[in-house]
C-alpha cells in the first residue's frame, strides 16, 4: 500500500473525480459517509449524548459538515461549530447550504468557547492535508481547548494541526485524536512515534479513489500489508530437499549472553532454513546443543567469545550479532567476515556496534547485506542523534543509498530501507514485542529467508518482517501483552510463514 504525499493525495482525488465522472461534492459525500458509518458502526455513540462537529474553512470542513447533516438524519443530537478563520472551498459552501436548518450551527468565539464535556464526542473536521502552515491564533486556541475537554476525539482524515507527511515545530497545536479515520490510504505521520499522541488509534477508510492512478504513481514509502505478501512465499516443492531451503551460519554469544544464540538459532530454524550451523564460543556449546538439537554447534576455541571465524564455504547466508559482545577479538573476526563472504549477511545487536565504532569495518559493507538496528544501534552506526523521526527516516535512506544495503529500522512500524529508495513500513507486530530477546528472533528469521535462494533479498527482508510481528499478534491470545516472551514469538513463526505461501 503506498503513502502519498498530501500533492499526490489532492492529484488523486481530482483524477477519481475526472475518471467517474462525479462530482468533488459527490465525493465528499462518499467520505462522510465512511466516516459516519465508522462513527455509528465502531464507535456507537448513544443516544443523546452531545457530538460536536468542528469544522474548518476547506474540504476538510467540508466533510464535517456532511457528517454532522448524517448523523442528524441517524436521530443523533449534532452541533456544528465553525471556524471564522480562512477562505471556504467550494464544497464546504455546498454543504454548509445543506446542513439542515435544526442543526446549531454557529461561527467559534475564542474568548467564549462551547462547553464540552468529557462525555462527549468531537469530530475534529478542522483541517486535513491542505494544512500549509502551523497553527496560531483562534484555530491554535480551538485545538488546545479541545485537547482538554476529556472529550472522545475523532480526526477525520488527520489529527487537525498535523502535516501528514512533514515534521511540525515542536510546541504547535495539534489534535490529540483518539481515533483517526483516514480516507483511502494511511499517512507516513501516523508510522512515526514522536506522532503517536496525536493520531491515536487510526483506521483506513476506502472510498474508492481511482485505482488505476493510485497503482501507477511512484511513491518513497510503502505500508506493507499481509494482503500484499499472501503468497510471496514460494510452497516447498514435493521434492525439496534440506539443500533446497540453504545452509545458514550463525555466529552469536558469549558469556552471559548464550540466550541470544538460542533464540536467534531456534527462529532460523522455525523459519525454514535446511540446515543451521551454529557458531558460538566454548561456553556455548552444551547450551546450544540441548536447546536447539536440530543446529549442529561449532565452538570456538575461547570459552567467553568468538574469536576465530569457522571456514564458511558450506554456507548460503551468515547471521551475526545477536549476543555477540564487542570484544577486540570478535572485531576482528567480523572484519574477517566482511573481507571474506560472498554469501548475504544479516547483521545484528553488537556487530552493528561494533561497524559503528570501526567505520573501518563499515567500509567493508558488503552490498545487499540486510542491516537489523534498533533506533539506538542506528544511532552508533550512522554517529549523529537524529533530529526528529522524520529526520532519522532520512538518514536510514541515505545510509542505505550509500552503503548499497538493505537497513531495516525496528520498532511499532519497522521500517525497511533499500539500496535504490523507497522505505517499507512493517504492519504487523505489538507492544508486547518489546521485551529481551525479540530482535534475536528476527535475526535467525531473516537469516533463513535469505539462505533460501528462491527469494530476493527485498522479498526475504519483508517476508521476515511481517512473519516476526504476525508471530508475535499469534501469541497474544496466549500469553496477553506482559506475558509474551521472546521464545513464544518462535513457535508462532510456523504458522505466520504458512499464511504467506503461495
Ligand atoms: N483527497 C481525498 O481523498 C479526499 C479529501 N477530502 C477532504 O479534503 C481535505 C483536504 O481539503 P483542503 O485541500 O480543502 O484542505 P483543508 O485541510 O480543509 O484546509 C485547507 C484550508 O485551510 C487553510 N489553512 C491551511 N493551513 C492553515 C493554518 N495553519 N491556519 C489557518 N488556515 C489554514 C487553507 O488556507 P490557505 O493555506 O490557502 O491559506 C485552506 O483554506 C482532506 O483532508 C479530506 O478531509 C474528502 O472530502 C474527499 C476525499
Ligand atoms: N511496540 C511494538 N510494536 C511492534 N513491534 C515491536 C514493538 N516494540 C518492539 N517491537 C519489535 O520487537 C523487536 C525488538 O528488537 P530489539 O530491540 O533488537 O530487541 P532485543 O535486542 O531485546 O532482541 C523488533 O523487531 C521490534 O520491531
Ligand atoms: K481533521
Amino acid at each position: 500500500m503506498k503513502l502519498l504525499s498530501a500533492a499526490q493525495t489532492r492529484a488523486l482525488d481530482q483524477a477519481t473525480i475526472q475518471n467517474q465522472q462525479i462530482s468533488s461534492a459527490d465525493l465528499m459525500e462518499r467520505a462522510a459517509t465512511a466516516v459516519t458509518n465508522w462513527l455509528l458502526d465502531e464507535l456507537q455513540p448513544a443516544y443523546g449524548i452531545a457530538i460536536y462537529v468542528f469544522c474548518g474553512p476547506g474540504n476538510n470542513g467540508g466533510d464535517g459538515l456532511a457528517v454532522a447533516r448524517q448523523l442528524y438524519r441517524a436521530g443523533y443530537a449534532v452541533q456544528v461549530w465553525l471556524l471564522k478563520t480562512g477562505k471556504h472551498s467550494a464544497d464546504f459552501t455546498h454543504n454548509r447550504q445543506q446542513l439542515p436548518a435544526e442543526i446549531p450551527c454557529q461561527e467559534l468565539d475564542p474568548d467564549k468557547l462551547p462547553a464540552v464535556t468529557a462525555d462527549a464526542v468531537v469530530v475534529d473536521a478542522l483541517f486535513g492535508t491542505g494544512l500549509s502552515r502551523p497553527l496560531e491564533g483562534e484555530a491554535a486556541v480551538v485545538v488546545k481547548y479541545l485537547n482538554e475537554s476529556g472529550a472522545t476525539v475523532v480526526a477525520v482524515d488527520l489529527p487537525s494541526g498535523l502535516f501528514a507527511d512533514a515534521p511540525q515545530p515542536a510546541d504547535s497545536a495539534v489534535i490529540n485524536a483518539h481515533y483517526t479515520l483516514s480516507f483511502e490510504l494511511p499517512k507516513l505521520a501516523f508510522l512515526l512515534p514522536q506522532n503517536a499522541k496525536f493520531v491515536g488509534d487510526w483506521r483506513r477508510l476506502p472510498i474508492e479513489l481511482d485505482q488505476e492512478v493510485m497503482h501507477n504513481v511512484a511513491v518513497d514509502n510503502h505500508f506493507v500489508t499481509a494482503d500484499e505478501l499472501r503468497g510471496c512465499l514460494p510452497k516447498r516443492p514435493k521434492f525439496g530437499h534440506k539443500g533446497t531451503f540453504g545452509h545458514a551460519l550463525l555466529l552469536a554469544g558469549s558469556r552471559g549472553k548464550i540466550g541470544a544464540a538460542v533464540l536467534a538459532s531456534r527462529a532460523c530454524l522455525r523459519g525454514g532454513v535446511g540446515l543451521l550451523t551454529t557458531r558460538v564460543p566454548a561456553v556455548g556449546y552444551n547450551i546450544i546443543q540441548i536447546s536447539d538439537p536440530e543446529a549442529m554447534c561449532l565452538a570456538d576455541p575461547n570459552p567467553d567469545f568468538l574469536t576465530e571465524l569457522p571456514d564458511l564455504q558450506p554456507y548460503d547466508a551468515i547471521g551475526i550479532g545477536p549476543g555477540l559482545g564487542q570484544h577486540d577479538s570478535s572485531r576482528e573476526v567480523l572484519r574477517q567476515l566482511l573481507e571474506t563472504t560472498r554469501v548475504p549477511l544479516v547483521i545484528d545487536a553488537d556487530a552493528l556496534n561494533l561497524l559503528g565504532a570501526n567505520p573501518d569495518l563499515l567500509a567493508l559493507l558488503p552490498p545487499g547485506s540486510l542491516l537489523t538496528p534498533h533506533p539506538k544501534e542506528f544511532e552508533r552506526l550512522v554517529g549523529e542523534p537524529a533530529r526528529d523521526d522524520y529526520h532519522r527516516l532520512d538518514q536510514l535512506r541515505r545510509f542505505a543509498a550509500r552503503t548499497r544495503c538493505y537497513c531495516v529500522l525496528k520498532g511499532a512500524y519497522t521500517a525497511l530501507a533499500t539500496p535504490d529508495g523507497p522505505l517499507y513500513f512493517n504492519s504487523t507486530g505489538n507492544p508486547g514485542m518489546a521485551t529481551g530477546g525479540s530482535g534475536d528472533v528476527l535475526t535467525g528469521l531473516l537469516l533463513a529467508l535469505r539462505a533460501d535462494k528462491r527469494l530476493s533479498p527485498l522479498d526475504a527482508a519483508l517476508l521476515g518482517l511481517h512473519a516476526h510481528g504476525r508471530a508475535g499478534d499469534l501469541t497474544l491470545p496466549h500469553t496477553g501483552h506482559a506475558g509474551l516472551l521472546a521464545s513464544d514469538i518462535i513457535r508462532f513463526i510456523g504458522p505466520a510463514l504458512e499464511e504467506l505461501v503461495g
